[in-house]
């Protein structure tokens, strides 16, 4: 079932088309992945889906609700969330704290102001810790996490906020390749058994055709081929799109799918 609809998005800058006439869909508990080589117009797109970005025209539809023109924190109330970089987890608060942070924010007007802030949310985020594999770490400060476990309590406040459709920005970047095959499973796992949507943008090609169902190539701006992973890495506009840097079409030795 359709969750998010994308039609005939474009944005110029200038003299430069960053994203031109730029149409796709992600279903519930589909991961779909946009790739490109360099100034390809992925973040613009992105950027236009989680609307830090206003399109000069088209259309974003969440759920069949027109999301075009809404505020990133209105989107967010709408049910698209996002996952941050390392730098916005508070490194010196524990895991179970972060999680809480962002389920305090997702219920601040209504509850638990009786509560003492220690405590509140405490059931929910160690949850959601268990959720991400991360139950067992729930006191220990982020700092003193390895890289790949902060990359896991991420995900746990990204889905704190029960977002319908998750946008992820390079999410396995600075991981290393076990890491990320073990990140993007959980993240397919969790998409699929609670349907949620991912749209993530990624330059490491076999955490793309590892963990994508669907991958969109961009390549000026202009979506060139929409497929499966196999049909992608088939597909002779794309393989010219990476003419080049061919190898990056292919699997490395050792990291390919889980
Ligand atoms: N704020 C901006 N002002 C001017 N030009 C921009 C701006 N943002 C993007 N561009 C241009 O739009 C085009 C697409 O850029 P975009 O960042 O979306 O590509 P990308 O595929 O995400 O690239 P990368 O993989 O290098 O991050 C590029 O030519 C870029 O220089």
């Amino acid at each position: 079932m359709t969750l998010l609809t994308v039609t005939g998005l474009h944005k110029s800058f200038g003299g430069v088309v960053a994203a031109r006439d730029v149409s796709f869909t992600v279903a519930r508990g589909e991961m779909l992945a946009i790739i490109g080589p360099n100034g390809a117009g992925k973040s613009t797109v992105f950027n236009m889906v989680g609307g830090q970005l206003g399109p000069d025209r088209g259309q974003v539809l969440i759920d069949g609700q027109d999301i075009t023109h809404a505020s990133p924190q209105a989107r967010f109330r709408g049910g698209v969330g996002r996952t941050f970089q390392v730098a916005q987890t508070f490194l010196s608060m524990s895991a179970a704290e972060n999680v809480q942070m962002a389920l305090i924010s997702r219920f601040r007007q209504s509850r638990g102001l009786w509560t003492p802030a220690r405590e509140r949310h405490r059931a929910g985020a160690v949850d959601l810790l268990a959720q991400v594999g991360m139950a067992e770490a729930a006191d220990m400060p982020c700092s003193a996490l390895a890289y790949g476990d902060v990359k896991r309590v991420e995900l746990a406040i990204a889905l704190a906020g029960q977002p319908k459709l998750l946008l992820m920005d390079e999410p396995t970047a600075g991981m290393a390749p076990q890491e990320r095959a073990a990140l993007m499973d959980l993240t397919a796992s969790i998409a699929a058994s609670q349907g949620i949507g991912v749209l993530f943008t990624e330059h490491d090609m076999d955490v793309v055709f590892g963990h994508a169902a669907r991958v969109i190539v961009l390549l000026r701006g202009q979506i060139i081929a929409a497929g499966t992973p196999d049909e992608i890495r088939q597909d002779p506009q794309v393989r010219r799109a990476y003419l080049g840097d061919s190898h990056a079409l292919e699997p490395s030795q050792g990291t390919g799918p889980a």
